[in-house]
């Protein structure tokens, strides 16, 4: 099943709420996970079920980090705040540069995860969980 992360700084939480609304639909019945305070904003607003890691400026960024590692994340929707400087930027970098490493696909903003998720919608992310399910074979 896709792994999906959700974080979005504090004045993009209304829109990455609203974003999770509009397409509940295509979030059903994947894995979710977020930052502490952004899942908890989806949560209220949605039925969906998240994973909540801890809020952002505590370790939340890191944690979902160690996923992207472990290449147990597909796709992040990372709305970030690009006019306020954040206490855990470098936290934000790492995570960010761990998507690169990882060749993750990663939004930054709403016009990219809009394209992002009707992909996904679509079945282009599907070679991925593909690619999960032949892993033993190709060790
Ligand atoms: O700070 C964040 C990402 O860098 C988000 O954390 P919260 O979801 O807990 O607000």
């Amino acid at each position: 099943m896709l792994n999906i992360a959700f974080i979005a700084h504090d004045r993009k939480k209304e829109d990455i709420v609203n974003f999770v609304v509009a397409y509940e639909q295509v979030f059903q019945g994947k894995n979710l996970y977020s930052t502490g305070t952004t899942g908890q904003r989806i949560m209220e607003a949605t039925n969906l079920k998240i994973h909540r890691f801890l809020s952002g400026p505590l370790g939340g960024d890191q944690q979902i980090g160690a996923l992207i590692a472990q290449n147990e994340m597909d796709l992040v929707i990372f709305l970030r705040d690009p006019l306020m400087a954040q206490p855990h930027e470098p936290d934000i970098t790492a995570l960010l540069r761990l998507c690169d490493v990882h060749g993750i696909p990663v939004a930054t903003n709403m016009a990219t995860a809009e394209i992002l998720v009707r992909a996904l919608d679509r079945g282009d992310f599907a070679w991925r969980e593909l690619v999960e399910l032949l892993k033993p074979e190709l060790k």
